[in-house]
């Protein structure tokens, strides 16, 4: 099987050819193009011994390999694509054989799974395999979660091991419990097995906002229900000797913003030593200006402890910090980082500034194009305050504004009634911009394109959830040019429509595809 490939390789590589080589150097396909028998993704190329359309000599590898699993003939087309039940991954349980290393690899593939470092462990197949407090498995069932997504798979695993992670997944698809399932069952093992009085926390999750930290506090108290795992929420805007008194209770685990935890520790006399796993969730934004100096005074505070590290964008910066934060890192991607979820349909709509609000008032009052609870994106806190009254006033509905200046009583009930259906409409800036699951919501507008793409790819991520489908609007004109190219990219690569100004805008670099007339030539012929 693998020598026709190599011989492939070598005359394409000899030929100087840029033929993609694996299933991620790919890109996604557009709308009308061909698309790889095996991945999905752009079918570039056509393999010369199926005939079939192919992205990568990845994936012609593993098209010839199911041909001779089928014992095709070679030629022979393939099914298209396999269908979701031929293979099946999680009826097995922890009776099950481990996988074997084929397995597990065709599982990865499957599933997009990357992995890079030293031994990282198989995936977890189902909750019940990998030998969580039978408490913790009945919270998991409570939850609904019936299996484990790929970032479960492989994040539960890995950190299981006690090693650090540094680990992307899209927006939505399960990275807290990811997170929170090992956390909750190293604590609770540790403190059953560990008959000291000590109740110093065990471990901390730090993230960048007080919603984000608030909702990753309630999934904890939830997963460790009936265990011995206590949590404390650290937040500004709440009242510290709370927050203290608590903590100097006993708590398993510390929830918070960098800021305020800071802040605590400074003040009180407060014993870290026995925290054995720090949490960075969207680490991207913890690792940056700002909060990178807080962070990391807080890291040197600990005594080594395991770093799981989470977000849906990544960087080589990132990647860099991490590295050098812990050693023996595993690495795991689900998919392609940095790019929107799948199940959210980018509309980018060319709209002048002084034209934005009543292009807004337009769609709001639209049956068809208004799909409540909705989020609006703005870039500042006046603005969010203005644009909900003009909201209320020209449209009759009822919008409330949630940002940074308001205090965490007010921001607390307006997401209450935001999340059980009074009001139909928040206008928000960053401060729900990352990591807040708005279940229900499906409609994300993005008024005021924020300043990296990286925030859009987050904002546009609240109008889906588990690959739900959700829709998100997003205005653009020439203020925003600095990120037109990167814009272009994510639209591009999500088989969005590119509005003409932004095409033919001098700031975007003209590559465009090669169209199926212009192919390049079948391997080996
Ligand atoms: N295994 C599972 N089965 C079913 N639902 C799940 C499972 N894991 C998580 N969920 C639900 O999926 C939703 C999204 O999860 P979560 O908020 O952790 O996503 P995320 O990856 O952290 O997203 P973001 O990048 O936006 O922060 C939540 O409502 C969560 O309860």
């Amino acid at each position: 099987m693998s020598t026709p490939l190599v011989n492939e390789l070598t005359v394409s590589e000899a030929a100087g050819d840029d033929v993609k080589k694996t299933s991620r150097d790919q890109r996604e396909a557009l709308p009308g193009e061909p698309i790889c028998v095996v991945c999905g993704r752009y079918g570039e190329y056509i393999c010369d011994q199926t005939e079939s359309d192919i992205c990568s000599l990845e994936c012609k590898q593993t098209l010839l390999g199911r041909a001779a699993d089928a014992h095709l003939p070679a030629g022979h087309p393939l099914p298209k694509r396999l269908a979701a039940t031929d293979e099946c991954f999680y009826v097995r349980d922890s009776e099950s054989l481990p996988l074997t290393s084929d397995q597990t690899e065709l599982l990865r593939r499957k599933l997009e799974i990357h992995v890079k470092g030293d031994s990282v462990p198989d995936p977890i197949l189902s909750f019940s395999s990998c030998n969580l407090p039978e408490k913790l498995l009945h919270n998991i069932q409570t939850l609904g979660y019936d299996m484990p997504t790929p970032i479960q798979m492989q994040g539960i695993a890995a950190a299981l091991t006690g090693k650090s992670l540094l680990a992307s997944a899209d927006t939505g698809s399960g990275k807290t419990a990811s997170f929170l399932v090992p956390v909750v069952s190293r604590c609770a093992t540790f403190r059953h097995g560990n008959l000291s009085k000590s109740k110093k926390p065990l471990a901390m999750v730090l993230t960048p906002t007080r919603e984000l930290c608030i909702q990753v506090e309630e999934q904890a108290k939830l997963l460790g229900k009936g265990l011995p795992f206590k949590t404390a929420l650290v937040i500004g805007g709440d009242a510290m000797p709370r927050q203290l008194y608590r903590i100097q209770q006993g708590v398993e685990l510390i929830v918070g913003t960098p800021g305020r935890l800071i802040d605590l520790l400074a003040k009180h006399d407060i014993e870290l030593d026995d925290i054995m796993t720090l949490v960075l969730d969207e680490v991207d934004c913890m690792l940056q200006k700002g909060f990178r100096d807080q962070v990391m005074q807080i890291f040197r505070a600990l005594s080594q402890p395991q770093v799981l590290m989470y977000s849906a964008t990544m960087s080589q910066e990132v990647e860099k910090m991490a590295s050098s934060m812990a050693k023996d890192l595993i690495f795991v991607s689900i998919g392609q980082p940095n790019r929107p979820s799948n199940a959210v349909k980018q509309l980018a709509i060319w709209v002048e500034s002084k034209q934005k609000k009543q292009k807004l008032f337009d769609i709001l009052m639209s049956k068809q194009h208004f799909l409540p609870p909705s989020i609006v994106y703005v870039g500042s806190r006046i603005g969010a305050d203005l644009l909900s009254n003009a909201i209320t006033v020209t449209t009759g509905l009822k919008a409330l504004s949630i940002h940074g200046e308001k205090s965490m009583k007010e921001r607390r009930e307006i997401m209450k009634s935001f999340l059980v259906g009074e009001v139909p409409l928040v206008v928000a800036t960053g401060v729900l911009g990352r990591g807040v699951d708005l279940l229900g919501v499906r409609q994300v507008i993005v008024f005021d394109m924020p300043n990296s793409i990286k925030e859009y790819v987050h904002q546009i991520g609240r109008a889906s959830r588990m690959g739900e489908d959700g829709t998100s609007i997003v205005f653009v004109n020439e203020e925003n040019r600095n990120l037109f190219p990167d814009l272009v990219e994510v639209l591009k690569s999500s088989g969005a429509v590119i509005p003409r100004e932004l095409v033919n805008s001098r700031y975007v670099k003209r590559s465009f595809p090669i169209g199926k007339g212009q192919r390049k030539r079948k391997y080996g012929s």
